[in-house]
């Protein structure tokens, strides 16, 4: 196969039969496009005979959930395999394997993962995972410190950062959450219900100065590789693994910015939990389970990055007394600001929640955005200030009594 086109389920049949060592020669193969994302498209190849498969996943060159109109770079494929890559040579068993990687096709062949399902799914079905904390709290220390400057060898660092400048997909983000939300602009997609509550934002200029603030950090602090779009829609769970998928926003940045995704998407489902529990007491309790779970994530994470560091940071002056203590302090603040900016982002921007979204009980959904609204632009407000992960358990239980 030559060129780059959008390949048809056929033509994704026949791309697969020709990697090596898969499947059976001459066997039957089918095929089913399964993208459900805003992007890409993404086939599920499987060999009935032997119940063997693959996923192909394929960059558009524009981005689906806008159309043709909206141009989008086919090296975000590139960018996607090779952090899968680094990713499962620093955490094997929280990422897919990739099987291979075709430039001229922007594709992707990477394990199947059917066997697990989308945690956002698995959060709206009310279900718990006991070992997800632990798991994204390793991929979190482990993935940031052995990329960052105090786990790398410095010169090889800058090279990285060049290989994954990722400057049309970070523009998405610079746009859709430091800026569209904070104005009229024509991608917000603004609950009527909720208008006056987004207008608000629109003329609180404290709250921009701050948004201004962690713009700048999304900008320019090029501490570590990140996943760069770390939802739970790019989490597959099952109740015993964890796996981190779509990395096509991954670039250096700010550490805060991935632990905060994690942390708005499990407050966005705390929201949602007005629609979705079927009585206070169980809002209750499935509200504290989420609470939990974003405390044993800062906790995991902060506890290995440090370890990590202690028994392998090579600079000398990062060893200094009081610099790890200063630089945690500041990763915990950008989590803060960053948890808040993209909670925000998920209720009257481009590409909401079904947590929120699906939510059928047109009070319940109501009073969901302006729960998260009031949380995220709590944690913006308070980001310079944040001294403890409690302080920002706080300030999602103050939002809901
Ligand atoms: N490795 C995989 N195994 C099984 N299904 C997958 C895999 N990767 C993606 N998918 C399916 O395709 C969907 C879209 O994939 P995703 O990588 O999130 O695409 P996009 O970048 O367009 O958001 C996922 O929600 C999931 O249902
Ligand atoms: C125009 S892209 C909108 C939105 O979609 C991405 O998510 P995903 O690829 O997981 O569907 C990303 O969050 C972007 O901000």
């Amino acid at each position: 196969m030559s060129s780059y086109h959008a390949l048809s389920e056929a033509e994704a049949v026949e791309y697969a039969r020709g990697i090596p060592n898969l499947f059976t020669p001459g066997s039957e193969l089918t095929s089913r496009e399964i993208g459900d994302g805003n992007l890409n498209l993404v086939f599920h190849i499987t060999e009935p005979s032997t119940g063997k498969s693959v996923i192909l996943k394929q960059a558009l060159p524009y981005a689906k959930v806008v159309g043709e109109s909206w141009p989008l770079t086919l090296d975000r494929a590139r960018i996607e395999s090779e952090a899968l890559m680094i990713q499962e040579s620093l955490c094997p068993d929280l990422v897919p394997h990739v099987f291979v990687y075709d430039k001229e096709l922007a594709l992707t062949g990477m394990e199947d993962l059917s066997d697990h399902i989308i945690m956002r799914r698995g959060l709206m079905e009310g279900n718990r995972y006991p070992l997800f904390a632990g798991h994204i709290g390793r991929f979190l220390a482990h993935t940031m410190f052995f990329t960052s400057d105090l786990g790398m060898n410095q010169q090889e660092k800058k090279l990285r950062v060049k290989q994954f400048i990722n400057p049309e997909l970070c523009k998405i983000t610079e746009e859709l959450i430091f800026d569209d939300p904070y104005r009229d602009a024509d991608t917000n997609d603004i609950p009527p219900a909720i208008r006056d509550a987004v207008e608000a934002l629109w003329n609180d200029n404290e709250l921009k100065l701050e948004v201004a603030i962690l713009r700048t950090g999304f900008l320019t602090k090029a501490q570590a590789l990140l996943h760069g779009d770390l939802h739970t829609g790019s989490i597959f769970i099952k109740p015993d693994s964890t796996k981190v998928i779509d990395p096509e926003f991954a670039y250096y940045g700010p550490i805060g910015f991935d632990i905060g995704a994690v942390f708005a998407n499990l407050l966005l489902n705390f929201a949602a939990q007005e629609g979705w529990s079927k009585d206070a007491a169980s809002r209750e309790d499935y509200r504290s389970y989420l609470l939990g779970t974003i405390r044993e994530v800062w906790e995991t994470f902060e506890r290995e990055f440090r370890s990590l560091w202690n028994e392998h940071g090579t600079d000398r002056m990062f060893q200094t007394p009081g610099y790890q203590d200063w630089y945690m302090q500041q990763v915990l603040r950008d989590t803060f600001g960053y948890t808040g900016s993209k909670t925000v982002r998920r209720v009257h921007g481009l590409a909401q929640v079904a947590d929120i979204n699906k939510l059928e009980d047109a009070a319940a959904k109501e009073r969901a955005q302006r729960i998260a609204l009031q949380i995220g632009t709590g944690l913006i407000k308070y980001h310079r200030q944040a001294n403890s992960i409690d302080e920002l358990l706080d300030i999602a239980v103050k939002a809901v009594r």
